[in-house]
């Protein structure tokens, strides 16, 4: 049996970039980029005007001059037009380029105007601006031309997705999603849309892990295999030649309808692991075809799976969209303080159930669940992670800082 640090390191070292394809930008929120996104202009791209209102040079107000003659208006979208003169002003709209010759803006709110007999607009300033470009946003004031704005490996969320339309990438190199077959095993295993029997339940894992890998942005199909070495034998192979991984739930203990392993092995799947020292989850088998799929056959129990699955699986489906020298953000557990004293004697990594909430001062307070141990499925409605307890202590008095896995926002 080998440590959660080995079974770590070993799972990592299965892991390869996936290929890159090019998408509409439309389609690529979730997506980790595989190109860097630059400025092809700059932040504003031009001096931009920033409130509705009159365009002056600054020089004119500073000499005491507070009418000016109107000489024409400008809307955003239009090109600018010079001013005759540099005591006139323009009316200008927000979002504007302004004008050669003025530089700085006064709203509506600190104007007056007039029309005089000859049909002139004048505006009168009822409120000085403090001073020279107030109310411009200055072109390049944000970021240049050529700018870094998102470098590769960014996954890419609605805010990144604004930056690369405004830069005009309509099509962006992104990694593919990972392909990934959900399998579960079990003669007691029913569909969900059945009634099972009173010696049956439904295949909940597998939807689970369907969720779950989606929401890491894999793309899943699910399949359902009865303890039954022969049908596994069957159906395993084009899942392992089809799939970048092939996660199964069940049937890796020492149950004699506990096949899964040795069939793994006869198609010619390579056992990296099986048994970690840890607990739930101690049966995880992991393996590796060949210029085929990775292997999770993740233990049957219901919190097992989940836990493993977030444990190993989940950074595993993060790391394989990264493209190399990147890592993904939010894959690593985040320190919480633990509320509650908790024994735990056996030498194994115990992954603890917590609810999780902040402190006054800013920390994250971690409160065990009673949970009523790895086949109790309602617990995981009121946790939001797990604790990682090192194998090596016994006591863990309230207080202790230790990493959490989170599966909640
Ligand atoms: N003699 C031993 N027995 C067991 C050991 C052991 O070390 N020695 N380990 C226990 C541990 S720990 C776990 S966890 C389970 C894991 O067993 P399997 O991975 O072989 O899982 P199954 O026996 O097939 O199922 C366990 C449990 O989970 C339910 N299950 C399975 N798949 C699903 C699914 N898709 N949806 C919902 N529920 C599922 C299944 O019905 C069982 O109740 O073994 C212990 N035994
Ligand atoms: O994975 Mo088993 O929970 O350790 O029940």
């Amino acid at each position: 049996m080998i440590s959660v640090a080995e079974a770590t390191r070993l799972v990592a070292a299965t892991i390869r970039p996936l290929g890159v394809e090019h998408l509409s930008l439309s389609l690529t929120t979730g997506r980790v980029l595989r190109e860097d996104l630059r400025a092809d202009r700059d932040f504003p791209p031009f001096n931009r005007v920033a409130m509705d209102g009159m365009a002056v040079r600054y020089e004119a107000l500073a000499a005491g001059q507070t009418e000016f003659r109107i000489h024409h208006t400008q809307f955003a979208g239009q090109p600018p037009q010079p001013l005759p003169e540099a005591t006139a002003a323009v009316e200008i709209m927000t979002g504007a380029m302004l004008p050669p010759g003025v530089d700085t803006v006064i709203r509506y709110e600190d104007l007056t105007f007039r029309t005089d007999a000859d049909g002139q607009r004048w505006a009168t300033v009822q409120a000085l601006p403090p001073r020279a470009g107030h109310n411009v946003h200055p072109q390049a004031a944000d970021r240049q031309q050529g700018d870094l704005l998102v470098p590769v490996g960014t996954r890419l969320e609605p805010a990144e997705v604004a930056v690369a339309a405004t830069v005009g990438a309509a099509t962006v190199a992104v990694s593919r999603r990972p392909r990934i077959a959900v399998v579960s095993t079990g003669d007691e295993l029913v569909p969900i849309t059945e009634q099972p029997q009173a010696h049956q339940i439904r295949r909940s894992n597998a939807i689970m892990l369907q969720a779950a890998a989606e929401a890491a942005g894999a793309r899943t199909e699910i399949f359902h295999f009865d303890d039954d070495p022969a049908a596994l034998r069957q159906g395993l192979p084009a899942l392992l030649a089809g799939f970048d991984a092939v996660v199964l739930s069940g049937g890796v203990s020492m149950g004699k309808a506990d096949f899964l392993p040795e069939v793994l092995r006869e198609l010619g799947v390579e056992q990296v692991f099986h048994e970690v020292k840890q607990r739930p989850g101690k049966p995880f088998w992991f393996g590796q075809q060949p210029g085929g799929a990775v292997v999770f056959a993740l233990p049957g129990n219901p919190v097992s799976t989940f836990v493993n699955f977030y444990r190993y699986a989940r950074p595993w489906l993060l790391a394989v969209q990264q493209p190399a020298g990147t890592s993904a953000a939010g894959a690593a557990p985040v320190p919480a303080v633990l509320t509650h004293p908790i024994d735990f004697k056996p030498p194994m990594t115990h992954f603890l159930l917590v609810s999780l909430e902040p402190s006054p001062d800013g920390r994250l307070l971690a409160t065990p669940e009673r949970a009523g141990g790895s086949g109790d499925m309602a617990s995981l409605l009121t946790s939001s992670g797990f604790l990682e307890l090192p194998p090596e202590q016994e006591h863990f008095p309230a207080g202790t800082v230790l990493p959490v896995w989170r599966f909640r926002g």
